[in-house]
């Protein structure tokens, strides 16, 4: 199969962990000789630096022609510590997104047979966890209008969601649990705001269609204490933006470190993978990052494109990398930790 990818590795770790997912799909491209050709985007603070914008037009073209994008991360500290910034980082996030209309973001949470025991939770809580997060990605509060008042003494950000949008990612989310294990949980705080209540109104409408799914309605509060405290009792999670964003990478301590948690956002026009992590600048340039979230994301990628047995091989490389010690400082627990490109390098040679 020939593939034309576009790569936006962005700032931070972005780039060093997006070099190491491109190693690992090289090699996979080798061996089951397909044919890849990556294209190279700016975005994010790398971006707003070159052409003064986090998602330029180019790139965007760039993301249109491609069959699918590989994304690292973006974010930098200058702008996170600077609340006046008109320009930042993440607003070139939020606009590839919605213009690349990738309206859901599939974000799957497992345990390593390995890693278990150093999870912070007990085994027999978290062994055998499989769940998916779905979550919805260009509504709700990130996009909503919001502003300053009283000459800028009071600040709003509107949470605002229409019954289509609703209604489309909740139609993933039925046919995911279909799929699997025909549970399905639609995670709100409709106790407090009416654009939950549209959730669950429309959530409910939808349940007729889907007469095999056993539907359960939970309030976000309570779902972020049981997701830690008995996580294998949710298949499938549908769920607006911003409730979708937090409890993923608080599903990260399930699999034992945000640095193995990957992503794929779909929608109308394209497919676009990434980690949930940030650009972690603490790190940015020590080429100490975990690399495997991304590589992750890139097996989610090779899934999609019905490339299955690709997908395997680089679960089955991660695993054997885990099983075997190669690992980032986050998981090396005091242990030998293995720089992010080596890691990149193991798992390509491994594959
Ligand atoms: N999708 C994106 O591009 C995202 C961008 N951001 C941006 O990233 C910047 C940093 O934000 P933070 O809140 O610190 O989130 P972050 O996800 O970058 O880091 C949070 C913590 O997670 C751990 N971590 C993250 N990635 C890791 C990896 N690959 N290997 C090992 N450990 C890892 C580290 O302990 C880190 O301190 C900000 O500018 C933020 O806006 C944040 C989240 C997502
Ligand atoms: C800028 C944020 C919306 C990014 C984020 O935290 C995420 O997508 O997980
Ligand atoms: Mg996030």
């Amino acid at each position: 199969m020939k593939l034309n990818i576009a790569l936006l590795a962005g700032d931070g770790i972005g780039p060093e962990v997006i070099d190491q997912a491109v190693k690992v799909s090289n090699a996979i491209a080798k061996k089951y000789n397909h044919e890849i050709s990556w294209t190279p985007a700016l975005t994010g603070a790398a971006a707003i630096d070159a052409v003064g914008e986090p998602y330029p037009d180019e790139t965007h073209a760039v993301c249109e022609a491609a069959d699918a994008v590989l994304f690292g991360a973006i974010g930098h500290p200058r702008f996170d510590n600077d609340p006046s910034a008109k320009v930042r980082p993440e607003q070139g996030l939020l606009k590839m997104r919605q213009k690349l209309g990738l309206f859901a973001n599939v974000r799957p949470t497992f345990t390593f047979p390995s890693l278990i025991d150093k999870s912070p939770l007990k085994r027999e809580r978290i062994e055998g966890t499989d769940l998916i997060i779905l979550r919805e990605l260009t509504g709700g509060v990130y996009f909503g209008e919001r502003g300053r008042k009283d000459n800028g003494n009071t600040a709003f950000d509107t949470m605002t969601y229409t019954r289509a949008e609703i209604q489309r990612l909740a139609k993933k989310g039925f046919e995911m649990a279909m799929a699997r294990s025909k549970k399905l949980c639609c995670v709100d705080k409709a106790n407090v705001l009416e654009s939950s209540r549209l959730w669950r109104e429309t959530v409910q409408a939808m349940e007729k269609d889907y007469p095999e799914v056993t539907v359960s309605y939970e309030f976000v509060d309570a779902v972020a204490m049981r997701l830690v405290q008995w996580p294998k009792g949710y298949d499938v999670i549908i769920t607006e933006n911003l409730f979708g964003d937090i409890l993923t990478d608080e599903a990260s301590v399930i699999s034992g470190s945000m640095g193995l948690m990957p992503s794929a956002s779909v929608g109308t026009k394209t497919r676009l993978y990434e980690p949930i992590h940030g650009s972690y600048p603490q790190a940015a340039g020590k080429d100490i990052a975990n690399p495997l979230a991304t590589v992750l994301s890139a097996a989610m990628m090779f899934e999609d494109f019905d490339l299955k047995e690709e997908a395997q091989a680089i679960r089955d490389v991660v695993n054997k990398s885990l099983a075997e010690g190669v690992v980032s400082e986050d998981l090396a627990e005091g242990g030998k930790a293995y720089k992010t490109s080596e890691i990149g390098d193991w798992l390509a040679k491994n594959i």
